[in-house]
């Protein structure tokens, strides 16, 4: 049995594996920990000598110089990894499953499986294995019984659930000083032990009070009972969004007199275009699933109205765009600034953007896209999977993706605010509104602009959640 942790391994070098197992290299300087990814060209960017790494998220550039090469490696060899390490973090991608029973709606649990096979297969010691990935309730339960059955003599497999809290763009600050670390364990004695060890490590740089230990099933499940709570705010806030538009209530204030409630709070009340991110959908369509295998339609049918809310917002923003130009927007050219999920980061899944730029795109649009961080090869492939039948090429006869906010709002008859990059706020406005047609039109999908200041400009604005249009 595992009881002092000095090598950790960590399968899967993504969003959540490289930043939080760089973390811990950087507080635990007394721990080896080696990041192990199938994807080579992943790792060889986070080896890269220039730092080119493969996912932007502030902050982590530098916890990565710090520590790697000292106690922080990047591998492809997962089976060397797996057999010194005492430790390992399965924190693999756990999508929605496209094919088969559930399909729409469960998690695939394809590469958690097929890692937990590859840790039994290759260990040689007893190990402690900890779920990071989101994972349905009762995972853990296949994970042992896949490493009970395949292990090796005198090899004792420990499982531990310590799902993971960050928000992309914030990551490395959550990491730092996270709102609590949760474990979870059998309540057995081994159970109880491998608990502390990994306790042991956190503690390094996280309070004990905010490192919560329970059991194994009530850690799976409240992962995704966060971030549904999380995308229900959303989805509430966005729903009063369309009752200010009809009334002239404005959403900001609302959100503010409701937030003011100490047991409500201000924060996950911005009422915006749509929620995206690999998380809260897959997540919540998840627990719809967990709930209808569990003979509960009417828990199902509630989560599920989080998820049609949000498409409910992004069908109609699009419609408003389309209603505002005149009810067409067939051959106007349009920019769309923003195509990241959320500011400050260059992830793309399931961004609200993708949605809105297929909307317009249908409509017959011209488009010119900028985002700051989000590589162009991302966008072409996003769009050419929610566009039927199109390629790069022939997306790019009426899609542009322009080098610069300023370049992409030049001689268009409306600019979309799709993600709240903060650089949108302090663009040249008047030049904006000089380099376009008029009448000029501005739609705010993330409350971002100072609506009155654009207005006096000669802008005609529209924000979400506002009754005062234009
Ligand atoms: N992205 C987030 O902000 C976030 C936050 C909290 C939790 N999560 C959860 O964490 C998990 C990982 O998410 P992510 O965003 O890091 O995904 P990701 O797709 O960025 O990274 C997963 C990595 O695992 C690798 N991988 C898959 N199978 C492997 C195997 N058998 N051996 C080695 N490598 C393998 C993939 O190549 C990929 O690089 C998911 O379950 C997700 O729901 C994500
Ligand atoms: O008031 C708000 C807050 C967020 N959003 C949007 O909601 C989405 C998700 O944002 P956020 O939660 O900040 O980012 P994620 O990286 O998706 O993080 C969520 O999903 C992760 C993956 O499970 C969890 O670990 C985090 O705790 C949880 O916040 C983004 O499109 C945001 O623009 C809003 O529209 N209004």
């Amino acid at each position: 049995m595992v009881v002092n942790v000095t090598k950790i391994c960590c399968i899967g070098a993504g969003y959540v594996g490289g930043p939080t197992c760089a973390v811990i290299a950087l507080k635990c300087p007394q721990i080896q920990v080696t990041i192990v990814d199938l994807n080579k060209a992943r790792i060889d960017a986070w080896n890269s000598p220039d730092f080119q790494l493969p996912i932007y998220e502030p902050g982590l550039e530098d916890v990565v110089r710090k520590a790697r090469g000292r106690n922080l490696f990047f591998s492809t060899d997962v089976d060397k990894a797996i057999q010194e390490a005492d430790l390992i973090f399965v924190s693999v991608n756990t999508p929605t499953k496209k094919a088969g029973v559930g399909a729409g709606f469960a998690a695939d649990l394809n590469y958690v499986e097929l890692a937990t096979r590859q840790i039994a297969r290759v260990a040689n010691s007893s190990k402690i294995v900890v779920e990071k990935s989101t994972v349905p309730c009762r995972t853990a339960e296949s994970m042992r019984t896949i490493l009970e059955a395949n292990s090796k003599p005198n090899v004792r497999f420990d499982i531990l659930s310590n799902p993971e809290f960050l928000a992309e763009g914030t990551a490395i600050n959550d990491l730092f000083a996270p709102d609590r670390v949760l474990i979870g364990s059998l309540q057995s004695a081994e159970g109880k032990a491998a608990c502390a060890a990994l306790t042991n490590v956190y503690a390094n740089w996280v309070p004990k009070e905010r490192i919560l230990n329970v059991g194994l099933w009530s850690s799976e499940l409240s992962k995704l009972a966060a971030n549904a709570m999380l995308a229900q705010r959303i989805s509430s806030i966005n729903a009063l969004s369309a009752i200010c538009e009809a009334t002239g209530a404005n959403i900001d204030e609302v959100a503010n007199a409701v937030g003011y409630d100490s047991r409500v709070g201000p924060k996950f009340l911005k009422a915006s275009v749509g929620f995206g991110g690999s998380c809260f959908q897959k997540d919540i369509l998840n627990l719809v699933y967990l709930s209808e295998s569990l003979h509960l339609p009417e828990v199902a049918a509630y989560w599920r109205q989080v998820v049609d809310m949000n498409e409910y917002q992004k069908r109609r923003f699009s419609q408003t765009v389309v209603d505002t130009l005149f009810n067409t927007i067939t051959g106007k050219r349009i920019a769309v600034l923003g195509f990241a999920f959320k500011a400050d980061t260059g992830d793309t899944r399931e961004s609200a953007a993708i949605t809105l730029i297929k909307n317009f795109h249908s409509e017959r649009a011209l488009i010119n896209v900028y985002d700051p961080k989000v590589e162009h090869a991302q966008i072409w492939q996003d769009l050419t999977e929610v566009v039927p039948g199109s390629t790069a090429e022939s997306l790019k006869k009426t899609i542009t993706i322009s080098p610069s906010a300023l370049e992409a709002c030049k001689n268009v008859e409306a600019v979309i605010i799709a993600t709240e990059w903060s650089e949108f706020k302090t663009i040249d406005w008047q030049k904006v509104y000089d380099g376009m047609n008029k009448p000029a039109f501005v739609f705010d999908g993330r409350l971002l602009v100072d609506a009155e200041k654009l207005r006096k400009i000669g802008f005609k604005v529209t924000t979400i959640g506002r009754g005062e249009r234009l």
